[in-house]
């Protein structure tokens, strides 16, 4: 790849978003989107309205309904284009590879043109994702190092080296028909990076990381739709730049018209997400695009994907439709049980701590106070197919433990089980039927003093558990935080 083409050229300068929406409408007819052009351009305007917005001295824009999209030069652009095209075929000779396909060999050698341009410093801050924090800061996170290279590979000709995403990682397929993987960057705190080392199936099986061999491979497009869906619009931790996130939004309603987003769950996610802040006339709303969502991750992934679920049980709790909220995180957790917890898959993690110990308690003690006011038959917590589905919660996340090297319940997990289970009405506890996985039904009629007596067996050997998984944790290493917390807790119990 040369320079910036002629027709790429004549797009700028970009004065607004439609400017924008035109050059990658242009790009995405192409069969090889320039994702060096585009990343560069995006990160340009995510600076300039969420890191360095300019505040005019005279009257203050923001305040006014003037949009403040930034006026983009071609000369910015063009500078930007030309130093990554230089830096990466000075740094790559091109003649020791002959072969059409990509080798691990020039995998590596790519990656580390890339990695010992990066700062040390911070990775884990927002807007670090795109070309434009690489060359004008050296400094990427864990999808921009691994998009760089792809961007890189591009623009050394090479069509098979592409991006593989799960929900908390990416690496890049090569070879003929993709069959090789490589590792390229790295992944979470205190891990040693495996760059150049091939994704083998031992590390992928049950591995939530590796999304159990089904992670989103991309074509072109939809890298260009990983991007777009990178794109961060916040400004700080409470405020979003409305262009910004307007920009996104149209962008993945573009991707979306061309088929780019069908394969990707998260992007359909995330579009969902920009509808319930922003809806858009005319477009579907944001649960059917979640359920577009969880529907793709059926159909092309084996329905291995979570976050399809959590993104949809967050927005029915963000909009107070408990039930449904209650019945999108079974399902989350139903997708999990088949993975086996390990130390690095600590972001899902986090995802079902705050769904049990926060989401859920604050959902039961909500209804609980609507009791007094309201009729109780539509309460939640006299709705058995909610107690079902709170049920089946916590026994996708057992099951999820089960054969796991790591532990993933202790103490605070019981202890919220407990609070949440008491808020459930003892009527509705007798109205479901518990059938186990081979089919055996266990009664559901039986008396409730029997059934308490039950359950009370079943939350005295969860604490019997714990305490024993908490004596036993005592010597077993575990990530730093939750030790202390699991020692902490023993000393409290
Ligand atoms: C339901 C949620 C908690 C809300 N946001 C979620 N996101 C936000 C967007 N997001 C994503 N959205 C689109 N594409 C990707 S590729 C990717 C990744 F593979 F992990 C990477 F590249 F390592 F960062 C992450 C991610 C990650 C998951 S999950």
């Amino acid at each position: 790849m040369a320079g910036l083409r002629e027709i790429e050229k004549q797009f700028f300068p970009l004065q607004k978003i439609q400017d924008v929406i035109d050059l990658f409408k242009h790009e995405l007819k192409d069969n090889e989107p320039n994702l060096t052009l585009m990343s560069i351009v995006l990160g340009v305007i995510e600076n300039i309205l969420t890191v360095n917005r300019a505040v005019s001295s005279d009257a203050d824009k923001s305040n006014t309904l003037e949009p403040i999209f930034p006026v983009i030069e071609l000369s910015t652009i063009e500078a930007l284009y030309t130093k990554f095209v230089t830096h990466i075929k000075r740094s790559v000779d091109k003649t020791k590879f002959p072969d059409k396909f990509a080798t691990r060999e020039l995998v590596k050698i790519v990656s580390d043109v890339v990695w010992c341009c990066l700062s040390k410093s911070f990775k884990d801050r927002a807007h670090l994702q795109s070309l434009y924090s690489f060359l004008t800061g050296n400094k990427l996170d864990c999808f921009g190092v691994a998009f760089a290279v792809v961007a890189a590979f591009q623009i050394l000709e090479y069509n098979d080296v592409h991006l593989s995403l799960s929900e908390d990682h990416a690496w890049v397929v090569f070879g003929e028909d993709l069959k090789e993987t490589a590792e390229v960057t790295w992944h979470g705190k205190g891990n040693e990076d495996k760059r150049g080392q091939p994704i083998t199936a031992s590390v992928v099986e049950k591995s939530w990381l590796y999304l159990n061999g089904q992670p989103v491979i991309c074509n072109r497009h939809m890298e260009v739709a990983a991007i777009v869906s990178g794109i961060n619009p916040s400004i700080n931790l409470t405020v979003d730049s409305v262009e910004m996130g307007s920009l996104q939004q149209e962008l993945l309603w573009l991707l979306y018209d061309l088929g780019h987003l069908s394969k990707y769950p998260m992007a359909l996610g995330n579009l969902g997400d920009l509808e319930e802040i922003s809806p858009t006339p005319g477009r579907p709303p944001p649960v059917d695009i979640f359920e577009e969502s969880i529907q793709s991750s059926k159909v092309h992934y084996h329905n291995q994907h979570v976050y399809p679920y959590t993104y949809l049980g967050g927005y029915h709790y963000r909009n107070h439709n408990y039930k449904k909220a209650l019945k999108a995180w079974a399902e989350a957790t139903n997708a999990v049980k088949n993975f086996n917890y390990n130390r690095e898959d600590e972001e899902i993690y986090k995802e079902f701590l705050e769904v049990g110990n926060d989401l859920i308690p604050t959902m039961m003690k909500h209804v609980a106070s609507e009791n007094a006011s309201r009729i109780h038959q539509t309460s939640i917590s006299y709705d058995p197919d909610c107690y079902a589905d709170f049920l089946r919660f916590y026994d996708g996340i057992c099951e999820w433990e089960e054969d796991s090297k790591t532990p993933v319940l202790h103490i605070t997990w019981a202890k919220q089980l407990v609070n949440s289970l008491a808020k459930f009405d003892p009527t509705v506890r007798k109205l479901i039927h518990l059938i186990s996985e081979d089919g055996e039904e266990s009664s559901s009629s039986s008396e409730s003093d029997e059934e308490s007596e039950e359950e009370r067996e079943i939350i005295q050997d969860e604490n019997r558990n714990q305490k024993k998984k908490v004596k036993a944790k005592k010597g077993k290493t575990h990530d730093k935080d939750k030790s202390d917390k699991i020692n902490g807790q023993a000393e409290d119990s």
